[in-house]
């Protein structure tokens, strides 16, 4: 299953070729016969951290439901790992299989600590509750202490989660998700409502976490996408309006005029 294929690079020297872990293909998803997205194709590597972007309505959180199946498309397929078909599975199926989803506003228990937030997380994790019950406690705090560092709470452990910042209070959520070690992790807006320094710090978790696992950020702040974007894909109007790096994204022209000039102009007038 792991064997990596190798291409040719521009040298004639093998390279290996970046695994796909997510394959969204030609999805169409309509609501009452409006057509909310058409024929949207979306491909992930193993390992990316992908923003998608776009105006009001343009189709992005739409596409993350279909990912986590929240929402059925009227037709497409959406492949994990390869082979697997996820596109008729249930939520749950999908969120065991390893794909993870956090919307927009934070979820967390707020009447319980930090590590109590983390420990439930955690439990939380069947496969691995079922395979390491037995060796528990030492090896489950390591992990929890991972996290608690990877998140920057180390020194509020013992807080309640009720009084966290926002900021903190999206971090500790990051970090439960990542308890329960999905593959694909899809976050909605998850800078909205943070501070400068905590949007910046979120940057630098979110490219972390994007070193093991596969990243998928829905984000209508240019600054902070400018700041950490590498592979941008842009939506309107349900469609796939164009993908790349961040600069030639910003130097499109139907980019410019449905997106990013509208934000321009929307500065210009204020
Ligand atoms: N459950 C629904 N029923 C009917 N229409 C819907 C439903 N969900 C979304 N839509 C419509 O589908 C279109 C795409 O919505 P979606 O939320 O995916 O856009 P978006 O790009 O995430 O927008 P935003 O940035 O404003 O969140 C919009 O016109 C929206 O009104």
């Amino acid at each position: 299953m792991n064997a990596v294929t190798e291409i040719e690079n521009v040298t004639g020297k093998a390279v290996p070729e970046p695994k796909v872990i997510l394959s969204c293909e030609d999805i169409t998803v309509e609501f009452d016969g409006f057509k909310a997205v058409q024929r949207m194709s979306l491909k992930l590597q193993q390992g990316e951290l992908r923003f998608l972007i776009g105006p009001n309505g343009a189709g992005k959180t739409t596409m993350l439901d279909v990912i986590c199946g929240k929402t059925r498309p009227a037709s497409g397929r959406v492949l994990f790992q390869g082979d697997i078909e996820i596109t008729r599975k249930k939520e749950h199926q999908i969120a065991e299989l390893g794909i993870g989803r956090k919307f927009q506003a934070p979820s967390v228990f707020a009447g319980l600590s930090v590590a109590e937030n983390l420990e439930l997380a955690m439990k939380q994790n069947r496969s691995v509750w079922a395979t390491m019950r037995a060796a528990m406690t030492g090896e489950d705090q390591e992990r929890i202490d991972r996290q608690l560092d990877r998140i920057g709470l180390r020194a509020k452990t013992a807080w309640r989660a009720g009084s966290l910042s926002h900021g903190e209070k999206q971090w500790l959520e990051i970090g439960m998700m990542l308890l329960q070690e999905p593959s694909v992790l899809l976050l909605d807006e998850p800078v909205a409502g943070m501070t400068d320094k905590e949007t910046d710090l979120t940057g630098e978790l979110l490219r972390d976490i994007a070193n093991e696992h596969t990243v998928v950020v829905v984000e209508h702040d240019m600054e902070f996408v400018r700041n950490f974007a590498s592979k941008v894909t842009v939506m309107h109007e349900g469609q796939l309006l164009k993908e790349g790096t961040m600069e030639e994204v910003q130097q499109d022209d139907r980019v410019a005029e449905v997106y990013l000039g509208k934000r321009r102009d929307a500065h210009a007038h204020s």
